[in-house]
């Protein structure tokens, strides 16, 4: 079969082909339009049976849908054939056929299969068959002989119709690699598309993150401002703006440090290498500053604490955020704080130590009167208080309990130029070991167990006048190395604190005990003996000077009378006699103690001593009396010094068989013989031992 005849095989789009080219003796031709679309293609110029179908203008609507379907034939996107399955030729073939085929379609159309599709004709036979049976097949096993020689994918799938008793095909060709390629590039697509969905969505949710991180900044009651690693400004939230006085716009770009960080609080230089802003993005870490100043574009400096931390970005260093805040109230509040603490704590101070001299001046209202006597050892006593008492030589006053050693101490005080400042006593037998120091030198909050305050040591409370250390030679040894270094260097420390204070302080020291003695046994330091006893004054006791007796006992009992409010009673010569006869081992302490007791005692007028017991027939004591009894109103005999520490040492171990061997406390031998404990201890270490007789029994 010739192209020519093979071209003209009839199919279902024959009658439309059939003389038609050029639109001559088309049915339809002479017809109106049918509608617009078809219409509007009037104006092109034909050039094919399409374009003639389209020149047509009066079409009824068979012949519509049959042009209209051979134009979807023609530009169906898959290739299209439509087949004559029984001669196995093909009818016609549309555009993308002659484009899979690399042939013009008219070249298609006509041939037979097998030119095609050759060796193949029994998968044809197969196929064709199917879809003649059930009206479609489709099938992969086909295969086109191509110019390129290429192998290509292709499916057919075959519809079946049939017309005026001749059977039909129409095979759709599916290029597959063409359809992978769509899919693959569909799929890009859309992934392309939700990529650029997502993209946008991120871009939408950092937008927003941004704005608020705007907000926040822009909120923030701190100030805010971020360098580069210039040290540029790059951000500046209001809050730092405002604080510093600063429009933001003009403080972005610019070197922060030299616009409000260039000196320090004193008005020293900042230099940018010890700038802690800069530091943190130099060493990558995070600095915290708690009080440093910015600087106001008025020129006022700003308190500020401030952390600067380091940005990394992609790890590296691009400058740092510093977030600041104004302290300047809080600063001043702390200050008012301290100040307030400061000036409560002097106040305490100062109320304790109006406290302790208000004690003092109560304790030593006792000591308020002056140095009686008329002995040479009392004009000698005064004579030298009137020596020492304007030089601030430290003294030594000795002599046995109840002398006047307190007197004396009080007498010197008041004739030195000190006098305006306060005596303060401390009476070191008195204290508690462990409290010796903090009695001295005060200690801080927290010290020791118990330091529940600060508390002013006896030194300090001294400060510019006089301290009296009585009964000194019970100071422990080892706090008498810090008693040495305050006479000597004049400082001292608070127990539990490190400042060293300093102390103008004179030192009257007084002791019942021989000091020399204590510091050859070694319980004494000898240097600070010696720093002591710089002027050393003696206080005799009464029994060494009975000449001051009717002086002192007339001057007892005027004041306890006017104290009690009692009458006087005569002091009688006999009186008079009989104190002076008695040894007062308790000294003038002793003689107050009885004086008073007579003048609480005097009936008419009379007065009555109540001298403790004398003892044995024939004692000392025993002696005394009589003598002091026989004289009368007269002077009588009188006891030897012997007799007298006879007489005394007989009435020391009286009172200590009548308190069954008690020396000191209530009840105790000291309380009865009017003594000091401390006092009698000294006296019975003097005395011979007991198996002794005394003198003249
Ligand atoms: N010469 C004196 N003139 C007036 N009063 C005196 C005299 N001597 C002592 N006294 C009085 O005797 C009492 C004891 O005196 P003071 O306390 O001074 O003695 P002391 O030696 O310090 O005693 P102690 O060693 O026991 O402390 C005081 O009331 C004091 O006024």
């Amino acid at each position: 079969m010739s192209d020519g005849e093979r071209t003209s095989h009839g199919g279902p789009f024959e009658a439309l082909d059939a003389g038609n080219e050029g639109g001559e003796g088309c049915p339809c031709c002479a017809a109106k339009p049918v509608n617009d679309a078809v219409a509007g293609d009037k104006e092109r110029q034909p050039s094919s049976t399409a374009d003639h179908d389209r020149r047509d203008t009066t079409l009824n609507p068979q012949h519509l849908g049959a042009i209209l379907l051979r134009q979807f034939f023609e530009r169906a996107p898959n290739a299209t054939l439509l087949i004559a399955p029984e001669s196995g030729l093909v009818i016609q073939a549309n555009r993308a056929a002659s484009a899979l085929f690399r042939r013009k379609a008219q070249t298609i159309a006509g041939r037979s299969l097998a030119e095609f599709y050759p060796e193949q004709m029994g998968i044809w036979h197969v196929f064709t068959e199917e879809a003649l049976v059930r009206g479609h097949a489709f099938t992969r096993d086909l295969t086109l002989a191509l110019p390129d020689g290429r192998p290509h994918r292709l499916e057919h799938m075959a519809v079946a119709t049939e017309q005026d008793g001749e059977d039909y095909l129409l095979v759709t060709i599916t290029d597959l690699d063409v359809q992978a390629q769509r899919s693959v590039d569909d799929e890009a697509n859309t992934y392309h598309r939700k990529g650029l969905d997502e993209w946008r969505r991120a871009e939408r949710y950092f937008r927003e993150i941004e704005r608020e991180h705007h907000l926040i900044l822009a909120a923030a009651g701190e100030g805010i401002y971020g360098v580069n690693v210039q040290g540029e400004t790059t951000f500046v939230n209001p809050a730092a703006a405002t604080m510093l006085g600063y429009d933001p716009a003009e403080l972005i770009g610019k070197d922060m440090h030299s616009v409000i960080h260039h000196h320090k609080a004193d008005g020293t230089p900042y230099a940018v290498a010890d700038c802690p802003i800069y530091n943190a993005f130099k060493q990558g870490t995070v600095k915290t500053v708690d009080d440093e100043v910015f600087w106001g574009k008025d020129g006022r400096s700003v308190r500020v604490e401030y952390t600067s931390t380091p940005i990394v970005d992609n790890g590296a260093m691009v400058g740092a955020v510093i977030v600041f805040r104004d302290i300047s109230e809080r600063k001043l509040n702390e200050e008012r704080l301290r100040t307030a603490l400061a000036d409560n704590a002097r106040l305490r101070e100062r109320l304790e130590m109006e406290n302790a001299y208000l004690r003092e001046e109560i304790r030593s209202q006792a000591h308020h009167h002056n140095i009686l006597g008329t002995s040479d050892a009392v004009a000698n006593l005064i004579r030298q208080i009137e020596l020492v008492a304007p030089t601030d030589a430290n003294v030594l006053v000795t002599g046995e309990s109840g002398t006047g050693k307190e007197l004396v101490a009080h007498a010197i005080h008041r004739a030195s130029a000190r006098s305006d400042r306060p005596l303060i006593r401390v009476n070191c037998a008195a204290i508690p070991r462990e409290l010796f120091e903090s009695e001295f030198f005060g200690h801080v909050r927290g010290a020791f167990t118990g330091a529940l305050r600060d508390r002013v040591g006896r030194f300090e409370l001294a400060n510019g006048g006089t301290i009296f250390l009585d009964e000194v030679g019970e100071i422990p040894l080892d706090l008498q190395s810090k008693l040495l270094r305050v006479l000597q260097d004049r400082r001292f420390e608070r127990i539990g604190e490190d400042r060293t204070r300093e102390v103008d302080v004179r030192v009257i020291a007084a002791t019942n005990r021989d000091l020399k003695q204590e510091s050859a046994a070694g319980r004494f330091r000898e240097d600070l003996y010696f720093r002591l006893n710089v002027f050393p004054i003696e206080c005799l006791p009464l029994r060494e000077r009975t000449g001051d007796i009717p002086v002192l006992a007339a001057e007892f009992l005027a004041t306890t009378c006017a104290r009690l409010n009692l009458p006087v009673p005569k002091l009688t010569k006999a009186n008079v006699e009989m104190l002076r006869a008695y040894s007062w081992p308790g000294n003038a302490r002793e003689l107050q103690n009885v004086v008073e007791r007579a003048a609480i005692l005097a009936r008419g007028g009379k007065l009555a001593f109540s001298l403790p017991e004398t003892g044995r027939p024939g004692s000392a004591t025993e002696t005394a009396t009589n003598a002091v009894d026989a004289a009368g109103d007269d002077a009588g005999s009188i006891l030897t010094a012997a007799e007298m520490i006879a007489l005394e040492e007989a009435n020391i171990r009286r009172a200590l068989e009548a308190c069954r061997g008690k020396v000191s406390g209530p009840g105790g031998a000291a309380e009865l013989l009017g003594m000091k404990a401390t006092t009698l201890y000294s006296r019975l270490k003097a005395m011979a031992p007991p198996s002794e007789p005394p003198p003249g029994t």
